[in-house]
C-alpha cells in the first residue's frame, strides 16, 4: 500500500469539567486526508480547502507529526499529504487534533501498522504542542480511538476508554476564531480548594454516569466551576444558550474544547433539534455568523476510506 485516504472526526475536549482529561469523538464534522509514502525524507503538504493553513511541514500540525515519525524511523521515507478541512481551525472542535491524529493513523497504515495506539497518541501530541503550546491528548485520543475517553495521565500515558450511551450532540460554531493558545493563557494558574472539590466531584460523577449509562448523573455532572467562568466571557450568547437549552430538556453542556463552539447533550433527537433552534435564534439575534450540527458520538476514530 502506497497511498491512503482517511476520515478524521471532530472532537469535543474537556466535556465541561474534565479540562485536558476528557474528550469525545463526533460523527460530524470531519476532515479528509490523503497520505502517500515517498522515498525522500521530506513532507510535502497541499491544502484542498480555503483555510490557508501553512504548507511548511514545521508549521502545520500534520507535518510536525510526520516529521516526528520520520525522525523515529530514520532512512529515506517521507510523505505527500493532502488536507481537506471541514473542521475550521480555532473552532474548539479539534481541528488541529484531526490533522495530527489523521497524519499519525494514516502514516501507520502506510507503514504496516507498526505503531501501537499509545505511540500514535504520543506522535500526534507533537502536533497539539505546535497548535496550543502544550501537549494534551483530550482531542487526539478520542480522534484516534473514537468514543468517549479519559486520559488519566500523559506522563506516563494512561488512556481509559469509557462507555458511551447513545446521546445526541448539538453543536453551534460561531464563526469567530479562538486560538487554544490564547484561551489557555487567560486561565488562572491556581485553584481554590473549594472549587477543586466541586470539580473532582463532577468529573467522578461524569465518568460514573458514562460507565453506568446514567444520563441524569451525566447531566448533573456537566458543571465546570474553574475554566468555564473565565473562558465563557469570550463567547457571546453562552449563558443564554446554556440556560435555555437545559430548559428545553438538554442534559447540559458547555464550551467545546477551548471554544468558541458550544455543545449540548440530549437523550433524544427532538430535544437536540430544539436546542439547535435556540442556538440559531441567539446567534441570528446577535448578528454573528454560525454553523450548527445535530450529531452523535462517533464510536470510530480516524478511519480508512480507501487505499491504493
Ligand atoms: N493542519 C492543521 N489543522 C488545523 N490547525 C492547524 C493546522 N496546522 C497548523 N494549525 C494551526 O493551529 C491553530 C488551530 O489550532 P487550535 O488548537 O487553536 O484550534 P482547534 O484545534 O480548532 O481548537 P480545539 O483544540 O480547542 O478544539 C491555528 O493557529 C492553525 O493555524
Ligand atoms: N483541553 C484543551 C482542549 C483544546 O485544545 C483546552 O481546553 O485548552
Amino acid at each position: 500500500m502506497k497511498e491512503v485516504v482517511v476520515k478524521c472526526p471532530a472532537t469535543v475536549a474537556n466535556l465541561v469539567c474534565g479540562f485536558d482529561i476528557l474528550g469525545m469523538a463526533l460523527k460530524e464534522p470531519y476532515d479528509i486526508m490523503k497520505l502517500k509514502l515517498i522515498d525522500e525524507p521530506k513532507v510535502v503538504i497541499t491544502n484542498k480547502d480555503d483555510y490557508n493553513l501553512p504548507t511548511e511541514a514545521e508549521k502545520n500540525v500534520a507535518g510536525v507529526v510526520l516529521l516526528s515519525i520520520m525522525e523515529k524511523l530514520g532512512g529515506n521515507i517521507g510523505f505527500e499529504v493532502e488536507i481537506e478541512k471541514q473542521i475550521k481551525p480555532g473552532s474548539g472542535l479539534g481541528s488541529s487534533a484531526a490533522s495530527a491524529a489523521g497524519a499519525a493513523v494514516a502514516a501507520n497504515l502506510l507503514l504496516d501498522n507498526r505503531f501501537t495506539k499509545d505511540e500514535l497518541v504520543q506522535f500526534a501530541m507533537n502536533g497539539e504542542k505546535l497548535a496550543s503550546g502544550v501537549k494534551h491528548a483530550d482531542n487526539i485520543t478520542p480522534c484516534i480511538t473514537g468514543g468517549v475517553t479519559l486520559i488519566r495521565s500523559i506522563h506516563p500515558l494512561d488512556i481509559v476508554p469509557l462507555n458511551s450511551p447513545s446521546l445526541f450532540v448539538t453543536v453551534v460554531h460561531p464563526q469567530i476564531e479562538v486560538k487554544t493558545s490564547d484561551a489557555r493563557q487567560i486561565l488562572r494558574k491556581e485553584v481554590l480548594l473549594k472549587d477543586a472539590i466541586k470539580q473532582w466531584g463532577n468529573i467522578a460523577g461524569l465518568v460514573a454516569g458514562f460507565e453506568k449509562g446514567d444520563t441524569d448523573l451525566i447531566g448533573r455532572s456537566l458543571e465546570d466551576v474553574i475554566i468555564e467562568p473565565v473562558r465563557s466571557i469570550l463567547i457571546p450568547g453562552f449563558d443564554e444558550i446554556k440556560t435555555r437549552s437545559k430548559e428545553a430538556g438538554a442534559l447540559g453542556g458547555g464550551i467545546s474544547g477551548s471554544g468558541p463552539s458550544i455543545f449540548m447533550l440530549s437523550t433524544n433527537e427532538a430535544t437536540a433539534k430544539s436546542v439547535e433552534a435556540i442556538m440559531q435564534e441567539v446567534f441570528q439575534r446577535l448578528g454573528i455568523d454560525y454553523k450548527t450540527y445535530v450529531t452523535s458520538i462517533a464510536q470510530e476514530g480516524v478511519s480508512e476510506i480507501s487505499t491504493k
